[in-house]
C-alpha cells in the first residue's frame, strides 16, 4: 500500500458510517473555522446511503456548507439512478437541509451539450474542494472515470485544467459527467469509500504496478488518502 495511504476497517456499515461522517465532519468545520465556508464533492452509487445519513445529522454550520458531486449520470433528479436525487434525499436533510446544493445535470439533452453550463457552475465553486468523497465500482471506476470512457484519458491527465467532463462508456449506464482527476487530487481531505470483499479484491488489483484500473490513478497519486472500507 501506498505510504501516504490509511485503511480504516470496520466491522460494518454503521461503524464505518459513523467514523467517516465524524472525520468529514470534523473537516467541514476546520474549513468552516479557517475559511468561512466549505466546499464538498460526494459521490452517488449505492454505497453512500447510510453515511449520507448519519452525515446530514452532525452539528455544523451547514449554510456554510457547498456540497456538489464527484460525478453524475446524465438524468433529472426524478429519476431513481440521478445522484443528486440520492443528495438531496439523503444528506440535504435534517441538521445539513440548508447546506447549498450545486448540481452538475442541466436540462439540456447531452452532457456534451450541457457541459458550457456545468463549467460556469463550477468555476464559481472557491476551490480547492476541502472534502471530497470517492467510491469504486467493482469494476474499478471512480468518479466517472469508467474503463474504456471515451474521455478517460483527459479525465485522468495530470496536466489537463479543465474542471469537468462528459463521459460515455459501455458500462456506465448512460452518459456521465465528471469532475477531472486533477481536481480530484487537489482536494485538502480525500477518502475513498468502499464497502464488501469483491471491492477489497479490486483494490488490491488496483494497487499493483501498472493496473489500468481507473482507480489505480487515484492510488498511485503522491497524496494523503484516507480509505474507508467494510465487509
Ligand atoms: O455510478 C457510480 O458508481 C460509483 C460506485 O457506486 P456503488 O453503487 O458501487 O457504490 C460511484 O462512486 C459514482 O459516484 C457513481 O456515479
Amino acid at each position: 500500500m501506498n505510504t501516504h495511504h490509511a485503511l480504516h476497517a470496520f466491522d460494518n456499515g454503521q461503524a464505518l458510517a459513523t467514523a467517516l461522517s465524524a472525520s468529514i465532519a470534523g473537516k467541514l468545520r476546520d474549513a468552516i473555522a479557517a475559511r468561512g465556508e466549505a466546499l464538498m464533492a460526494v459521490s452517488g452509487g449505492s454505497t453512500p446511503k447510510r453515511l449520507f445519513e448519519v452525515l446530514s445529522n452532525e452539528t455544523l454550520d451547514w449554510p456554510r456548507v457547498t456540497v456538489t458531486l464527484v460525478d453524475e449520470r446524465w438524468v433529472p433528479d426524478t429519476d431513481e439512478r440521478s445522484n443528486a436525487r440520492l443528495v438531496e434525499s439523503l444528506l440535504l436533510q435534517r441538521k445539513a437541509a440548508d447546506a447549498e446544493f450545486v448540481p452538475l445535470y442541466t436540462e439540456a439533452a447531452t452532457p456534451e451539450a450541457g457541459i458550457g453550463e456545468v463549467r460556469t457552475r463550477v468555476a464559481a465553486l472557491k476551490q480547492p474542494f476541502d472534502v471530497i468523497v470517492l467510491g469504486m465500482g467493482p469494476d474499478g471506476h471512480t468518479a466517472s472515470f469508467f474503463p474504456g470512457g471515451d474521455r478517460l484519458s483527459e479525465a485522468l491527465d495530470a496536466s489537463n485544467s479543465v474542471l469537468v467532463l462528459p463521459m460515455r462508456a459501455p458500462g456506465a449506464g448512460e452518459p456521465r459527467i465528471t469532475f477531472t482527476l486533477p481536481v480530484l487530487l487537489k482536494a485538502r481531505a480525500l477518502y475513498l469509500h468502499i464497502q464488501g470483499d469483491d471491492k477489497r479484491d479490486v483494490l488490491a488489483a488496483a494497487e499493483q504496478p501498472g493496473s489500468a484500473l481507473p482507480i489505480a490513478s487515484v492510488l498511485r497519486a503522491d497524496r494523503p488518502l484516507d480509505i474507508y472500507w467494510c465487509p
